[in-house]
């Protein structure tokens, strides 16, 4: 799914409105009634709800929600932000058709017209929506604080007052939603975990506007969605023999972390590899070899770590490295003659990459069909701090076209940024997989899929979204508490019969 920004949003109301055509007035009229069927259908409607008001589109929105809801029967207050100007034409239509219906109309002119708010309460953010410009102060800020203070539940109509939707409020206020009711594509500012605590449950909404904008737009990022998945999976032929879906080569453990090679082993043949082969040192040959018979073992000659490529490395068609590999000097080396001479597809995670930023001139002999999987303190160790979610997002796109390599940075939206300027968010998985062990699931699975043949991209693209397909079925039947990561791997199946 496309991801456009506000002011592509912006463009699609007015292309809409010109190309349907459709009156704007008609048009909000569109996006009140989507508001207040998901009110009523999420059993809002029997609570007291009052409905915050500015006097731009967004607080048009919430003067049409209040009519449609008080038509239902329910028991609605309305309060306008008052900043003596008239408001848009829409927001002025708007309240003339509410006057018609109610009296309860206040307006909010100091920090007194605030109202007192239960747990009991439903209060309707509609304060500012895209239009915002600067960060709010003033009245503004005292009221979104005593709306976000208070014990009633918040929702917020598209997006809560305060937050750009294209860059950071980090250093700011905004409303503290439990939902946020956003219209028709994601924002960007809904991917940041820097936002998680402002926007609470996002929901879509559908306010039908023009297809066409949609498809000939071109988006600077996407969510990974059900139709890209489709476009990139690709089902097995009947007379398919194993020598098609490659060899792959997991690099991992070390004495104390043989379970990380199991792990990744795993999910690699779990993910579809025809051959897999591990390298690990000598103290994990037992361990393997007793929970991954599939496996072949290729040990080190060192008996608590990496030291040395396995012999003959032309077997194999893709390569991941890292899980519990430790940061022994002569693991480094291997991982230097390891990116001196691979051709192949290599997955670089956790230790691989803490020592590529102790040598960062390794970097150098990336390549295309290189993924890195770093979490944001591994990200900030290879490419330095950064203020922010979205100037971390930035930096993984300039590093990526830089080292010309995919970045699949992790997080709740696992960010993938290609070297051709592919920005993708994941929207599978949960907090139940920040746990020991996840990410060596999604190196084997991306080594896997490296060898069967995925692309760099379409690799990441596919593994983060099973990834985290696979971790919700597992929280789904386990608990987002009780789940290990070995469960990911056994819900990988599941995640395939669905595809
Ligand atoms: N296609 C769609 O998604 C549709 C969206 N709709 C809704 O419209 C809003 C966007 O409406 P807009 O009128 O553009 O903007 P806002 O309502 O968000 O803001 C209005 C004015 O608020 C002022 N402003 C900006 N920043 C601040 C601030 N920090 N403090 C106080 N006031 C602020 C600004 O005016 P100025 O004169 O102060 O510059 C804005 O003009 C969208 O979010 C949806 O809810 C349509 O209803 C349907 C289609
Ligand atoms: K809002």
């Amino acid at each position: 799914m496309k991801m456009f920004t506000a002011d592509q949003i912006r463009a699609w109301d007015a292309y809409t409105i010109a190309h349907e055509p459709i009156a704007s007035i008609d048009l909000m009229e569109r996006a009140a009634l989507a508001c207040s069927n998901w009110i009523l259908q999420h059993l809002f409607s029997k609570k007291k709800l009052h409905i915050f008001c500015g006097k731009g589109n967004n607080g048009g929105d919430g003067l049409a929600i209040a009519r449609l809801l008080l038509q239902e029967g329910v028991s609605v207050v309305t309060y306008i932000y008052e900043t003596g100007t008239k408001g848009t034409d829409d927001f002025q239509h708007n309240l003339e058709r509410l006057h018609k219906l109610t009296k309860e109309i206040h307006f909010i002119q100091s920090a007194e017209f605030f109202p007192a708010l239960t747990a009991d309460d439903v209060a309707i953010d509609a304060l500012l929506g895209t239009g915002l410009n600067k960060p709010i102060d003033g009245l503004m800020l005292q009221l979104v604080e005593h709306i976000s203070n208070s014990p009633a539940a918040v929702i917020s109509i598209d997006i809560p007052t305060g937050m750009f939707a294209d860059k950071s409020c980090k250093e700011y206020t905004c409303t503290r939603a439990d939902h946020t009711l956003n219209f028709l594509v994601y924002k960007l500012c809904f991917m940041m975990q820097e936002n998680a605590d402002w926007f609470g449950e996002v929901h879509l909404l559908d306010i039908g506007l023009h297809p066409t904008y949609y498809y000939e737009t071109i988006a600077f990022h996407q969510l990974i969605d059900q139709e890209i998945i489709s476009s990139i999976y690709r089902k097995r032929k009947p007379f398919s023999h194993k020598g098609v879906f490659g060899h792959a080569l997991i690099m991992a453990g070390s004495y104390g972390k043989n379970g990380a090679a199991v792990l990744s082993a795993k999910a690699a043949l779990r993910i579809g590899a025809g051959l897999l082969t591990v390298h690990t040192p000598k103290c994990g040959y037992t361990v393997l070899q007793s929970t991954v018979p599939e496996a072949m073992l290729e040990t080190d000659v060192e008996e608590q770590h990496l030291s040395t490529l396995p012999t003959d490395m032309s077997r194999y068609t893709a390569i991941g490295i890292g899980p519990g590999i430790g940061l022994h000097e002569q693991t480094a080396e291997l991982l230097m003659n390891l990116l001196h001479t691979a051709h192949q597809p290599v997955v670089l995670d956790a230790d691989a990459l803490n020592l590529l930023s102790i040598k960062k001139d390794l970097t150098k002999h990336l390549h295309e069909e290189c993924i890195l999987t770093p979490h944001p303190k591994e990200f900030e160790r290879l490419f330095g701090k950064t203020n922010n979610d979205f100037e971390r997002k930035e930096l993984a796109l300039q590093k990526a076209e830089e080292l010309n390599c995919v970045i699949v940075l992790k997080g709740h939206h696992t960010f993938i940024a290609s070297p051709n300027g592919d920005a993708w968010f994941n929207n599978t998985g949960n907090a139940g997989m920040a746990t020991a062990g996840s990410g060596d699931i999604l190196t084997g699975i991306l080594t896997g899929l490296l060898a069967q043949g995925y692309n760099a991209e379409e690799a990441a693209i596919l593994g983060v979204y099973i990834h985290g397909a696979a971790g919700d079925l597992a929280a789904q039947q386990l608990s987002q508490e009780a789940m290990m990561a070995g469960d990911i791997n056994q819900y990988i199946g599941s995640v395939f019969l669905q595809l």
